[in-house]
């Protein structure tokens, strides 16, 4: 099969003929249809988080396609099921984590196109206990990019502890943020939106953002947005890809409201002590979702209350939408059509 593989951080993913791999007991092989491009592939691809994947790698955790093949063990999916795959490939389902509803958390999971080979190649494995289950009906080119930028923001969002009516910020308006603005509105929060490119901006408008700042013309975006939300948002979601979005996320909050810190800039930034505690104010972090969370976000793209902006694109094009999402000149989501 087709698949594009990292052999090294400092070089170009090569698109190569590999083996189709074989389904373990409690695994599915599937023919991918569509995958979605996440930012993290690129973290995966250059090796820049301090925990990295070991070459020669397929990345993708947004892929899509029909199951063809199933181990002796396999009872949740059948061949000619439509499944995905996740960054939560599988979790070990018997920890503290796993059995309190935090899978997300399980210290011996495994990540689809990270730990485990991903999407960007004409099949591909994953754990039938954990495999997303594709709703029957929907676009299988445009439901790539739920589950990963779509069942991640629906998470961070609920973890906001926000009500309907409350002003949320959503920093960052790429792959991620921009269906966390469908999903904040389809959840009855009042958006705001920080990018620093005005077509990104433009696009949180397209999507319900009553207030839109940006961050490279405005001198104070935290001002700014507590300024047009009556004294700041409740609640915060950063998606953004630069360290500066982080302490501006903290700032534009209301007191006792809650950022979720969802975007990975292998940084760090300041958080002022002082005004966090006077002010009542919680930092979280947030990473994906569980099953439950997965089904939960499918639930609101099949009722079309959510729906990805994005371009498909040939599996060959990879390093090419590695290098525009680096320049930051992708709107939406690229998804690669992994058919041909
Ligand atoms: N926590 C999780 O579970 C999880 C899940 C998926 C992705 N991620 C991470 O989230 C990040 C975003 O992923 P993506 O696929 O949406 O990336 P993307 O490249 O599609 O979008 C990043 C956005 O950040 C914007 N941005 C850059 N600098 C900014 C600034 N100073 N202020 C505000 N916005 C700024 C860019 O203009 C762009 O719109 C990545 O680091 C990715 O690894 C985390
Ligand atoms: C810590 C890495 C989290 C990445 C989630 C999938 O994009
Ligand atoms: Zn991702
Ligand atoms: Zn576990």
């Amino acid at each position: 099969m087709r698949a594009a593989v990292v052999r090294s951080f400092t070089e170009p993913l090569v698109v190569d003929e590999v083996d189709v791999p074989s389904p373990g007991p409690y695994e599915a092989l599937v023919q991918v249809d569509y995958t979605g491009v996440c930012h993290t592939d690129l973290h995966a691809a250059r090796g820049d988080w301090p925990v990295k994947p070991a070459p020669p790698f397929v990345p993708g955790h947004e892929g899509v396609g029909t199951v063809v093949a199933v181990g002796d063990r396999v009872t949740r999916v059948r061949v000619g099921d439509t499944v995905g795959n996740a960054w939560l490939w599988s979790a070990c389902g018997e920890c503290e984590y796993c059995e309190t509803g935090w899978e997300t958390l399980c210290p011996d999971q495994k990540n689809g196109g990270y730990s485990v080979d991903g999407s960007f190649g004409q099949y591909m494995l994953v754990d039938s206990r954990y495999c997303p289950v594709i709703p029957d009906g929907v676009d299988l080119s445009a439901v790539g990019p739920i589950l990963c930028a779509g069942v991640t923001v629906y998470k961070g969002l609920k973890v906001t502890d926000t009500k309907p009516g409350e002003w949320v910020l959503v920093s960052g308006i790429g792959g991620l943020g921009h269906v966390a603005v469908q999903y904040a509105v389809a959840m009855g929060r009042r958006v705001a939106a920080v990018d620093v490119d005005e077509e990104k901006l433009a696009l949180a408008r397209k999507h319900g953002a009553e207030v839109t700042v940006n961050a490279a013309t405005s001198p104070d975006p935290a001002a700014e947005i507590q300024g047009q939300t009556g004294g700041g948002v409740h609640g915060a979601l950063v998606t953004a890809v630069n360290a500066h979005a982080f302490p501006q996320a903290v700032g534009a909050l209301r007191r006792g409201g809650t950022v979720s810190l969802v975007g990975l800039p292998p940084e760090r930034f300041p958080l002022d002590i002082f005004t966090t505690v006077l002010f009542g104010l919680t930092v979280r972090g947030s990473i994906v979702g569980t099953r439950k969370d997965m089904a939960e976000a499918l639930d609101f793209f099949a009722r079309g209350k959510v729906c990805p902006t994005y371009t498909v694109r040939p599996l060959d094009d990879v390093n090419a939408i590695f290098s525009e999402m680096e320049e930051g000149r992708i709107d939406g989501r690229v998804v690669m059509d992994m058919r041909s």
